[in-house]
């Protein structure tokens, strides 16, 4: 039984549009003209409790608008969703009991308060008793290393400090389904890693369920089995990160050490040649084609080490959207 349930998920935006010069302005301010934007189109998919489950895409292609979507902030022009059983755009109790949005680039704590009075604040508004609020407080404290930073003013934390407060606040009323628009965004690599250890912990203490948008592909390839490839709008590909680099990556990355250096032109006759710094040489090398250049390159040349590895999974992406390879 999914927990989230998109079905032909539509959105256009009316964007209005301005000749230009000082007519088109005149004319612009006493009768607008619109054109829409299809920012989301026909998307399906569903999302089983417990997954977490990755949201890719170029900047524009439409995943802020989805998750607005699944979280009740705007209605979609066509299409279903559900998500806990509930229609999101009604936003009634029972559903915002069950969901949280976090966005990277937004707060919800206030600034001049330490985070505890905010967090007070979301206590009351959802209910919770001061015991139960006591022991989350103390478990999220303890979960994200937050000891002694709830009672600063907010502006005094770090940036990490910060988000990590944010999800506390986002988590405090126990949300089964989590919908997270770019969590670690400007966040130091240790601060990353601590966010995303933390999601990962929460997720298996709680089976919660974790849609989750990130620029940073370590956030995606640590948390995520399943990702979901928006472009322009629409779902290029809904399965799992392993097979992503199977169907968009139809290459090997072999690495060789050398004996002794080697002309490139000599080494171009193995594969494309990525790099070569002295007698290290990495190749790109054909799916098709890789046992055959392997034996040959042992056969042929004198190496000390080999290793064949995946190219990197931001590189495949990359190479997807802009060569916008849509199936
Ligand atoms: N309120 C709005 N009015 C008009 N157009 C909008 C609005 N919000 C988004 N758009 C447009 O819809 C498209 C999708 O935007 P969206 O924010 O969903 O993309 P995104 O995938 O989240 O991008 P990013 O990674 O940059 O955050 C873009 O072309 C954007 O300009």
């Amino acid at each position: 039984m999914s927990i989230i349930i998109a079905e032909n998920l539509s959105k256009s935006y009316p964007v209005a549009v301005k000749s230009p010069g000082i007519k088109g302005t005149i004319t612009h301010f006493f009768r607008r003209t619109y054109r829409s934007i299809k920012a989301v189109q026909d998307v399906s998919f569903e999302i089983a409790p417990g997954e977490i489950v990755g949201f890719l895409g170029p900047n524009g292609a439409g995943k802020t608008t989805t998750l607005k979507m699944l979280t009740g902030l705007i209605h979609p022009s066509s299409g279903t969703v559900k998500v806990a059983g509930q229609v999101p755009f009604q936003r009634k109790e029972a559903f915002l009991q069950k969901i949280t949005l976090v966005m990277g680039q937004k707060q919800q704590l206030i600034w001049d308060l330490p985070a505890l009075d905010s967090l007070r604040i979301n206590a009351a508004v959802y209910n919770i008793s001061d015991k139960e609020f006591q022991r989350r407080v103390g478990e999220l404290t303890e979960m994200l290393s937050l000891e002694g930073k709830l009672t600063q003013p907010v502006r005094k934390l770090s940036l990490g400090e910060r988000m990590k407060a944010e999800l506390l606040a986002a988590l405090l009323h126990r949300p089964h389904v989590l919908f997270l628009d770019e969590p670690t965004l400007g966040l130091d690599v240790n601060a990353q890693a601590a966010v995303r250890e933390f999601l990962r912990d929460y997720n298996q203490r709680y089976q919660a369920t974790v849609l989750l948008t990130s620029h940073y592909m370590a956030d995606i390839t640590a948390l995520c089995q399943r990702v979901l490839l928006i472009h322009e709008g629409s779902l290029m590909y809904d399965g799992s990160l392993d097979g992503l680099l199977e169907r968009f990556a139809p290459y090997r990355e072999v690495y060789i050490e050398l004996a002794q250096p080697l002309p490139i032109e000599k080494l171009m006759t193995y594969g494309d040649v990525k790099l070569l710094e002295g007698r290290a040489v990495r190749f790109m090398v054909s799916r098709e084609a890789l046992t055959r250049t392997v034996s040959q390159i042992l056969a042929d040349l004198e190496v000390i080490d080999l290793t064949v590895t995946e190219p990197p999974v931001e590189e495949v992406i990359g190479r997807v959207f802009q060569a916008g390879v849509v199936e």
